[in-house]
């Protein structure tokens, strides 16, 4: 394909001149896209709002053009693949053709770059030669050859390096930064399975720490957008993480793969304008956690529709209206008929009530004009006392005020969760002041979901409701535009960035700024920690029940969570969803794994079988010291491992500690670079060299610990004065 690389080329030369025409390639579509963009903007603000909004619309498109050619500049090339038959095709992050359409790069995620990562010796799947590219900006710097076929290659005349699974653990010794990298040059054979797995139905992916999974969720993701853009496009993929700190640590690695179409948040980040800063005991958070709480918070929003205990007479220029029981219970229940959310259904109810209301006026007058009837109703409708009596019946309330009071009365909890016990109840309790808390997050969207939007709120608009009219004209648009084949956008897509104030807004911003949005995919990394509560509010957001769902039942630490996968997937996905396992550990050296699975099995946790990728020597040391010097022996290992990585180009080093001393930690740490953080905290993140401090102090939630046990790349310090946990020790 590459005319300059012949097939006895093996060296760097060869390859740097295939990396430059790349590079010269990219560069070439960064300028026109420049250029357009320039062109467009040059036009200014002039012109009709649909003019604007068609330009607006381009804008956004090939700004995102821009930002995805900017993304994949670093190690945009990185593999080759030789093919029996002869053919060469070069693996990059994206793409590539040169001006006359002929391939010059293959994405990572289309078919014929499969073979890059599941071929093996044993079943070569056609390639001849495996070449792995390493490279620093845009220098070749290393080349790999990893041979599939001998025989072939012999009789092809050429002879590689061979060179093994080098270029995964160069890639595993790395440095860590502190933002996670992609592994698209070095997915194994286990990974590329999930990652490439069909998008229907839901796909567990269990594996112990450092297995990879949320390095495959993302790429996963990656690849799904890829694959199916049309439905991806327009729907979004929503990506669940645990924390904003993993969120942070994450971020960069989907655009570096080329993609923008996901969003990426917590469950809390899910519902607007609350603050979450409360904590509770296990015992609460537990309860708020079972699938019951729906009934009960159904229940509760029911009751704020009331009937008085009395019928109540108010007189309308001089005339009596009766206020009745059986006419409020009547328009109540017609109301609720067309299974509105209850904010939104009580306009219905009103009018009905006010119809009667007008209704009984007009029956003590005699010949009634239609003028005369809506005059009478302005007057009913413009009643205080009636206007008091009808919001007293269907109040508007929002989310925040329903859990509020629910939680502060105990008259309104009695009624709303009267299938729990009395001491279940009194755990629920709390003052009206409390701050809201994690646990309440999937309450508070479940009450969402049955309030509906505060009367003065817009109705919303999707894409999906876009009319047919609406498309076409984007279809004309493009047609004369006449530039969208570099910019691949469907009519759909065009349009529903066309529609007015949403021209610039990606389906990422669309999909976060609206709470009913419905995706086309959904990711969940940490997934173990999720109650049933929290599995209905996320299947919400995708009725077609296409999830990928990441975790490690080992390291669950939420009271809620699940430790075995069939008691939270059975009752969401039925017999439908299918469990895939990873077993080797990327990131822990095999002592560290040996130490941590050792203690697992002895607290009783279910672990997965877990094998390392490499060997680090002397990964684990045990300090036993005074109580006393807990905090400074520490500090002193930890800035001896800054100290010493330093010697090898540097390294992030954290102690996890107890919360309660974290702050006499960072007193007498002063100003070094160490992170202290908790073993909550620190899930899914990951260190060059890690202190874990009194570990029989974490063990209290045995999976915390096992996780804080799991974050080091290369070196794990424990140091204790307490005894250590079982299945721990020299
Ligand atoms: N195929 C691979 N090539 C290179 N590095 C890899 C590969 N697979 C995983 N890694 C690296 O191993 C480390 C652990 O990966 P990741 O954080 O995805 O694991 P995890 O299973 O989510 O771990 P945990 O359960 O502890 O959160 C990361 O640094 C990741 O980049």
């Amino acid at each position: 394909m590459h005319d300059e690389s012949t097939a006895t080329d093996t060296g760097l030369e060869a390859e740097q001149r295939v990396v430059d025409t790349l590079y010269g390639r990219l560069d070439t579509l960064r300028d026109e896209a420049q250029a357009r963009l320039g062109d467009i903007r040059r036009q200014g603000p002039s012109g009709s709002p649909q003019n604007r909004s068609e330009r607006d619309a381009f804008a956004t498109l090939y700004e995102d053009r821009i930002a995805q050619l900017d993304a994949v500049e670093d190690r945009l090339c990185f593999g080759r693949l030789d093919m029996t038959d002869g053919e060469t095709l070069y693996v990059g992050r994206i793409g590539l053709s040169d001006a006359e359409h002929a391939p010059l790069l293959t994405d990572w995620r289309a078919p014929a770059a499969r073979a890059f990562y599941s071929a093996t010796a044993a079943e070569p799947g056609g390639v001849m030669n495996r070449r792995h590219l390493t490279t620093r900006g845009r220098l070749v710097t290393a080349v790999e050859d990893d041979v599939l076929d001998v025989e072939a290659l012999r009789t092809a005349g050429r002879e590689g390096t061979l060179a093994g699974e080098g270029a995964l653990l160069a890639a595993l010794d790395a440095r860590r930064t502190g933002r996670m990298g992609d592994i698209v040059a070095t997915i194994q054979a286990e990974q590329d399975a999930v990652i490439r797995a069909p998008m229907e139905g839901a796909l567990v992916v269990q594996g112990g720490p450092g297995t990879g999974k949320t390095a495959v969720a993302l790429h996963r993701a990656a690849f799904l957008l890829y694959h199916h853009r049309e439905r991806l496009a327009s729907r979004g993929v929503l990506l669940i993480g645990p924390s904003r700190q993993f969120l942070r640590y994450i971020d960069h690695v989907l655009p570096s793969l080329g993609e923008t179409g996901a969003v990426s948040t917590t469950l809390a980040g899910l519902v607007k304008n609350v603050t979450i800063t409360g904590v509770e005991s296990d015992a609460t958070a537990r309860i708020k956690g079972r699938s019951d709480m729906a009934a009960v918070i159904k229940k509760a929003v029911r009751e704020r529709q009331r009937v008085p205990l009395t019928d109540q007479t108010v007189r309308l220029d001089g005339r009596p209206v009766v206020i009745r029981r059986s006419d409020i219970r009547d328009a109540q229940a017609r109301a609720r008929r067309d299974g509105r959310p209850h904010n939104e259904a009580r306009a219905s109810f009103a009018k009905d009530m006010i119809g009667r209301l007008t209704g009984q006026l007009a029956e003590q007058l005699e010949h009634v004009e239609a003028d005369d009837r809506r005059e009478l109703e302005r007057e009913v409708r413009d009643s205080r006392p009636i206007r008091i009596a009808i919001n007293l019946c269907w109040l508007p309330i929002t989310p925040e005020q329903l859990l509020r009071d629910l939680f502060s009365k105990s008259h309104l909890l009695d009624d709303a969760a009267s299938t729990l016990s009395r001491a279940e109840r009194d755990l629920l309790l709390r003052p009206a002041s409390a701050p809201f808390t994690d646990a309440d997050v999937p309450l508070l969207d479940e009450a969402a979901e049955l309030l509906g939007d505060m009367p003065s709120g817009a109705p919303r608009r999707d894409a999906s409701e876009l009319t047919s009219e609406e498309v076409e004209y984007a279809k004309e648009v493009l047609e004369t535009f006449g530039s969208h084949t570099m910019i691949q956008v469907d009519a759909e897509t065009l349009a529903s960035r066309m529609r007015e104030g949403t021209a610039r807004l990606s389906v990422a911003e669309r999909a976060s700024a609206d709470r009913t949005w419905t995706y086309g995919h959904v990711v969940v990394d940490e997934a173990q920690e999720l109650s049933p509560m929290a599995w209905r509010m996320l299947s919400r957001r995708c009725p077609t029940r296409s999830f990928t769902i990441v975790g490690d039942v080992a390291q669950t630490s939420s009271a809620a969570g699940t430790r075995w996968w069939p008691e939270a997937m059975d009752p969401l996905f039925g017999g439908t969803w299918a469990l895939r396992e990873l077993t080797v550990s990327y990131r822990i050296p095999a002592q560290v794994a040996q130490t941590a699975q050792s203690f697992a099995k002895a607290a009783g946790l279910p672990v997965s079988e877990l094998s390392a990728a490499r060997e680090v020597a002397d990964a684990v040391a045990y300090h036993r010291v005074d109580p006393s010097s807990l905090v400074s022996s520490a500090i002193r290992r930890a800035t001896h491992r800054v100290a010493t990585l330093a010697e090898s180009g540097g390294g992030l080093v954290a102690i996890v500690a107890p919360e309660q001393i974290h702050d006499a930690l960072q007193e007498e740490l002063g100003d070094a670079r160490v992170e202290i953080i908790g073993a909550l905290a620190s899930k899914g993140l990951e260190y060059d060299a890690v202190v874990v401090v009194e570990p029989a102090a974490i063990a209290s939630r045995a999976g915390d610990l096992y996780v804080a046990l799991t974050r080091p790349t290369r070196h794990l310090d424990i140091v204790h004065s307490e005894p250590l946990p079982r299945g721990m020790g020299a």
